[in-house]
């Protein structure tokens, strides 16, 4: 097998190589990409805080397969596996929720870094960095659907605080694993019906930003991003933190990354242009990729147009320095490592697609405004033999060729998720 895929390697590399692309410069580009695997998408959105309450906040994690990490042990079992059936080196997004604090019963707005003591210690035995996210949800004192735009003062205060506190604990993990954690915050807080004042909790928003922010740390160590989203289940006619509001904020003040995910925004509408012109303004982007199907915003990454145009634009761009590539889904209905194995892949693959383009040339056509031989090279070019290229990155990388991937997930979910209740 292995003699086959360096055939089929050496052919592609000579096709690429008529069009001018080193394919093994692309190879060597695409090993310098690291995802953040959300943790979220093990537990269902869970987390260990009180694992049996409700999902709020406008998600929802819908199905019943069976398996899921009831524990933090579990949860970093199955995300090793999942890593090692993902080439390339990666980083773990987690929540607040994900603390663990043994017997005692922490409030959010108390949690500290040593609760994350474990993760810590596992990211660092295994080289990934850590990124992180306070839990404005599914909490009694989010229950009203509003938290940092809260009409409430003291509910207003307990999410600042956890922000803070969150923001620091970020800092701990850049500390700790010698790379910057991206903190990013999300609310929930919507309307269901038409507001009577739409100005109002945006206005409280930011100055709840404000105060979260004006608490100094380091940017070497925490890197703080915002998230906007268009609706929620329960919030379907206005959000407080709208795009508008978050690119406006981001952009006044430059030290905050604009966070884009892919679901959060009206069906027909692409983060995949709004990458350029956002860069021109904020100083970073943290991307959630993630697929949405009709009011669901959280469906596992597919090898889409929308997915292959995000790396694209990245790659192409030039702004793989800028962009903080996060996957966000959350699928309940099939085996969650599976779908974080398939959603990286193919998060990797469109990277891969990207870089095995020929972006001067195509570019060149595009001056000289012949759009013909760029609508034609654009066209050809996704017939060419990139699977073959994967391939190899596959066995450079000691990770599984093609479907194999799925082998070791159904042993692994015979050995152990099946025993777990
Ligand atoms: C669980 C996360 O905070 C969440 O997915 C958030 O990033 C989001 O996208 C909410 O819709
Ligand atoms: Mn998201």
């Amino acid at each position: 097998m292995s003699r086959l895929i360096q055939d089929a390697y050496t052919l592609a590399k000579e096709r690429y190589a008529g069009l001018g692309v080193d394919t093994d410069q692309a190879l060597a580009t695409l090993d310098q990409i690291s995802l953040s695997l959300h943790c979220w998408q093990g537990d269902d959105v869970a987390g260990f805080e009180n694992p049996d309450a409700e999902l709020s906040g406008g998600i929802a994690a819908t199905g019943n397969y069976s398996g899921k990490a009831r524990n933090a042990d579990e949860l970093r079992r199955d995300l090793d596996l999942a890593y090692r059936l993902i080439p390339g080196t990666h980083r773990l997004n987690l929540h607040a929720i994900y603390a663990e604090t043994g017997d005692q019963k922490i409030v959010r707005n108390e949690l500290q870094p040593e609760h994350f003591a474990s993760w810590i210690d596992w990211a660092k035995a295994n080289h990934h960095g850590l990124d992180f996210n306070p839990t404005c949800f599914s909490h009694p004192l989010s229950a009203s659907g509003f938290t940092l735009s809260s009409p409430d003062p003291a509910i207003r205060q307990f999410w600042i605080d956890h922000c803070i506190g969150c923001r620091q604990i970020g800092a701990s993990f850049g500390r700790a694993l010698d790379t910057p954690c991206v903190t990013n915050i999300w609310i929930p807080d919507g309307f269901k019906d038409t507001p009577a004042d739409r100005a109002a909790p945006r206005r409280r928003l930011k100055e709840s930003l404000d105060q979260i922010l004006a608490v100094p740390i380091d940017r070497q160590y925490n890197l703080d991003a915002v998230e906007s989203k268009l609706f929620g289940l329960g919030a379907e006619s206005y959000t407080a933190g709208s795009h508008e509001f978050y690119l406006g904020y981001t952009a006044s003040r430059n030290d905050v990354l604009l966070c884009l995910d892919a679901g959060h925004f009206h069906p027909t509408e692409m983060i995949s242009d709004k990458i350029s012109a956002a860069l021109l303004f904020v100083p970073a982007v943290v991307l959630h990729i993630s697929r949405p199907v009709r009011w669901d915003s959280d469906h596992v990454v597919t090898l889409t147009d929308e997915v292959q145009a995000i790396l694209h634009e990245i790659i192409a761009g030039g702004n793989l320095d800028r962009v903080h590539i996060g996957l966000d889904f959350f699928d309940a209905s099939i085996n969650r490592i599976a779908a974080w194995v398939i959603g990286a892949r193919n998060v990797m693959r469109a990277a891969l697609l990207a870089l095995l383009e020929p972006t001067d040339r195509l570019r060149s056509f595009e001056t000289a405004g012949d759009y013909t031989a760029r609508l034609a090279f654009q066209e050809e070019l996704k017939g060419m033999p990139w699977a073959a290229v994967w391939d190899q990155f596959c066995v450079q990388q000691e990770v599984p060729i093609g479907i194999r991937f799925l082998d070791e997930v159904k042993q692994y979910e015979t050995r152990e998720l099946s025993k777990r209740a």
